[in-house]
């Protein structure tokens, strides 16, 4: 059973929730997608880590073979490929490893190397599977190391919880593409409503069940709950604007592990998912 987390911009608190989940789950896998910025690694602190690098494959030409047909820069739809001194190059940054312009070429006169671009480590904590996924500074995209992170998921798995990248780019499709269900979280104001809409659009092409968890609530109106109330969208839990919680955050604690209060919401809104999904909660100990 796959959920994703995510909202449509940062700082919203799918770190918050996604890793309190986990940490409240008889066992979990914590798989952080965010892989810009991964940070659930901070609150688990995972011991035993293995690590495995992360690559892709880049064309590079041969200029003794090349005659200088150009169909290669034809192929590429990406214009990763130029053509300089009479030998094609090709752009990193903008190549998308489809493979295509290698197998095309008449002369066999591209061939690949493999470039490392980030990162996997597997550790554990407690209860918890701690996967991140890590790109390295400077590189453009993530979608390599998360395609990675959800296609090596261990067979014995049972609850993953995907912490989003923030946003509704192709990236965070990639995060969402398998998942079961989708958690939303939004932030009580009209930016976060604006934000809560974009994603909950994305989640609706994908035509994935879904729910919002209001995060950072406050006395009075929220605009996202009356937006939630609009649009007929399930809210499974509410949780306030606390100086506790973003204490235990900035402790890098785990509010669950550390305060009653905080097991009991993030228990409660653990078996509200996983009722949803199906999916048999079995009691945290
Ligand atoms: N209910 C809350 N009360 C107080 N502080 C909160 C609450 N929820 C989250 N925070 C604080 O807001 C900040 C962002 O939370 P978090 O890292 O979980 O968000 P995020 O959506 O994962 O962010 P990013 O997209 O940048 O990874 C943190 O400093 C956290 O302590
Ligand atoms: S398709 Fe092959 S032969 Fe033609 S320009 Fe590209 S690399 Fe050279
Ligand atoms: S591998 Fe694909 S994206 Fe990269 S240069 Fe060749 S055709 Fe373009």
């Amino acid at each position: 059973m796959k959920i994703a987390v995510l909202s449509g911009k940062g700082g919203t608190g799918k770190t918050l929730v996604s890793v309190n989940l986990a940490a409240v789950a008889r066992e979990a896998i914590y798989m952080d997608c965010d892989v810009e910025e991964p940070n659930g690694h901070l609150f688990f602190r995972p011991k035993n880590i293995k690590t495995e690098k992360v690559s892709v494959r880049i064309p590079y030409a041969d200029e003794t073979l090349c005659n200088g047909c150009r169909k290669c820069l034809d192929f590429c739809k990406f214009n990763a490929l130029a053509f300089i001194i009479n030998k094609p190059i090709v752009f990193d940054d903008v190549c998308h490893s489809c493979g295509g312009c290698v197998l095309l070429c008449p002369q066999k006169a591209l061939s690949e190397r493999e470039k490392i671009i980030g990162e996997v480590q597997r550790g554990v904590s407690e209860n918890v599977a701690v996967i991140t996924g890590i790109l390295n500074t400077g590189e453009t995209s993530g979608i390599p190391v998360i395609k990675k992170l959800l296609n090596d998921v261990p067979a014995e798995a049972d609850l993953i919880f995907i912490d989003c990248p923030p946003g509704s780019a192709c990236i965070v499709i990639e995060s969402i593409k398998d998942a079961d269900y989708c958690i939303l979280v939004a932030e009580p104001t009209l930016f976060g409503v604006h934000n809560l809409n974009m994603v909950h659009e994305l989640i609706r092409l994908f035509d994935k069940p879904h729910g919002v968890v209001l995060n950072k609530c406050l006395e009075g109106e929220n605009p996202a709950e009356k937006f939630c109330m609009e649009k007929g969208i399930q809210i499974l839990a509410r949780i306030p604007f606390d100086k506790e919680l973003g204490k235990l955050n900035s402790d890098a604690l785990i509010a669950a592990r550390e305060n009653q209060r905080y097991r009991e919401l993030f228990f409660s809104l653990l078996q509200t998912v996983t009722k949803e999904v199906g999916y048999e909660t079995v009691t945290n100990p």
